[in-house]
């Protein structure tokens, strides 16, 4: 396994390590381990698959906020970018992962949102709702650098057989990877433009690695809520308080 922070700019190599506990935590989770050497429980997987989708959906929602709170042809056009791929490509791994199970994508959409989804999404949403682009972007960013970086770790692992070779080589992948970079450039782009070059000496800085920070956070957690369903056996559902 390699601990070489990727290339995936400026303010991600900052911001990255601004947070560097909350970001091994989010990167070395016992879900990824679990994913790493395939011992992570089914339950767990399809639980988190399902809610993923849900993640997805209001994700795109925030690209889709990008493009309202765009201030550049450039920002405009990524985020509109991302929109459609999100919406019309890249949900497939989520949809023929739990088709394989019975859930069709009406199911899916419709799913019960646990509280780990509620938060880390309208998190998100907020971030952008409240603040300017960069706020929502910081919020964005590290759903697809942490991806990233846990896709190139676990690269090696994958073994003939591996129940989880999808969702790995899903994320190692070039195409995966070039959209890593993209968001890294759109995010070194969008800092330069409003704060300029030596954006740790800004006052808003706190704030931004805040931002940044908070939702690295949340995706520990996100982890942590699949984790759980796999302990429980039949998901979250159990009658806790029965
Ligand atoms: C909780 C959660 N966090 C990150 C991702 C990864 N991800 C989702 S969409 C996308 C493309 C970015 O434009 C990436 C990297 C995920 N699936 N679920």
């Amino acid at each position: 396994m390699t601990n070489k922070t990727p290339d995936y700019g400026k303010t991600f190599a900052l911001m990255r390590e601004g947070c560097a506990p909350q970001w091994r935590e989010y990167i070395e989770h016992d879900f990824v381990k679990g994913l790493q050497d395939g011992t992570l429980p089914q339950a767990s997987f399809l639980h988190y698959m399902i809610q993923d989708y849900v993640y997805l959906v209001h994700y795109a929602r925030a690209w889709a906020l990008g493009v309202v709170k765009a201030e550049s042809p450039e920002e405009m056009k990524l985020c509109a970018a991302t929109v459609d791929s999100l919406i019309n490509h890249e949900f497939s791994l989520h949809i023929q992962t739990c088709a394989a199970q019975g859930i069709d994508e009406a199911s899916l959409f419709n799913a019960k949102e646990e509280l780990e989804t509620i938060a880390y999404t309208r998190y998100v949403l907020d971030s952008g709702l409240q603040g300017d682009f960069l706020d929502l972007i910081l919020a964005l960013a590290p759903c697809a650098f942490g991806y990233g970086e846990i896709g190139l770790r676990l690269k090696e692992s994958v073994y003939e057989g591996h129940p989880y070779e999808k969702w790995i080589n899903t994320y190692c992948g070039e195409s995966f990877q070039e959209v890593c970079v993209e968001v890294g450039r759109l995010v070194d782009l969008a800092i330069r433009s409003r704060i300029g070059d030596n954006p740790t000496q800004s006052p808003r800085w706190t704030k931004m690695q805040e931002r940044f920070s908070k939702a690295v956070e949340l995706e520990a957690e996100f982890w942590g809520m699949g984790l759980r369903a796999g302990s429980q056996g039949t998901g979250n559902k159990g009658a806790k308080h029965a």
